[in-house]
């Protein structure tokens, strides 16, 4: 089942040179697919090639200059008001830096506690039950909730920004670079968190990630960005097998080979 498709989805920006003259810069040119339910898809690509910008563009924390966006079938490319909110309860996302994007002055539990208020979700005296539930899924200890994201390491904080995410319960979890941060082994761990989550509630991600090591470890498709078109889009497997783009398998020559004892691990648990 389609839960999202993207059609033609374009962004111009425009800047102005130095003596006022107006230029354009087509960051994302008429991108196009489809996130079926339960499924991860990556979107990989090197730096500048339109990743994040995408990610804004479905995550509808930007509007396109064209193109179409639909959630469960329905139009939300302008949605405003109630149908916003209805798409914001089913898509949410993860970003990069969990220091930057988590309150620095709010408690965990008050960080997890927002989405259930903003949503209306959970009784009012279940919220900080809830928040203690939300810490353990993501295998934090639900003793430190009245901590501060300063208290925790990159790693932790990013759990708890994948923690908040899931407070409504979403159908869609955009990770734009959500592990690109961090540590190479505690990025496994978080990439194993992520998995362990959509087994345990059947949710779909978009996983953008410039690096193709990581997106290996979680994607089932894979679309392949450059200069912000996709310029190939396939099964995971497929794509890091044989490549049938030029610039997919320059960007796969670069990647370091996986340990295979360790991949073999991985597998064998999944
Ligand atoms: N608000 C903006 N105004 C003007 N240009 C922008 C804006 N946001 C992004 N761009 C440009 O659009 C292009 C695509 O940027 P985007 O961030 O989407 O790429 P990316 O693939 O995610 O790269 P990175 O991994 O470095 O973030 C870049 O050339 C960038 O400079």
């Amino acid at each position: 089942m389609t839960l999202l498709r993207a059609e033609g989805l374009t962004k111009r920006f425009v800047s102005r040179g130095p003596l006022g003259a107006r230029a354009e810069f087509t960051a994302v040119d008429q991108v196009g697919f489809e996130v079926r339910l339960g499924e991860t898809l990556a979107v990989v690509g090197e730096s500048g090639s339109g990743k994040s910008t995408t990610a804004r563009m479905i995550a509808k924390l930007m509007d396109p200059s064209g193109g179409t966006l639909e959630f469960e079938g329905e139009d939300v490319t302008h949605a405003r008001g109630a149908a916003l909110a209805r798409f914001r309860a089913n898509v949410q996302v993860v970003f990069q830096d969990p220091f930057s994007s988590l309150n620095p002055r709010h408690t965990v539990e008050r960080i997890l506690m927002a989405p259930l208020v903003y949503q209306g979700l959970a009784p009012k005296g279940s919220r900080r039950e809830h928040a203690k539930e939300l810490m353990e899924r993501v295998g934090l200890n639900p003793d430190h909730s009245l901590r501060y994201p300063a208290q925790f390491s990159g790693g932790q904080a990013q759990r708890i920004g994948i923690a908040r995410a899931l407070a409504v319960n979403p159908k869609l979890v955009i990770c734009d670079e959500a592990v690109s941060a961090l540590d190479v082994s505690v990025q496994a761990q978080v990439i194993e968190l992520l998995r362990r989550l959509q087994r345990e509630s059947g949710f779909s991600y978009v996983f953008i990630a410039h690096d193709l090591a990581v997106v290996r470890q979680i994607a089932h498709r894979v679309a392949v960005m450059s200069k912000g078109r996709i310029v190939e889009l396939g099964p995971a497997e497929q794509v890091f097998r044989d490549p049938q783009d030029e610039y997919t398998r320059t960007l796969l020559a670069a990647v370091p080979r996986i340990d295979p004892e360790w991949d073999r691990r991985r597998r064998e648990r999944s």
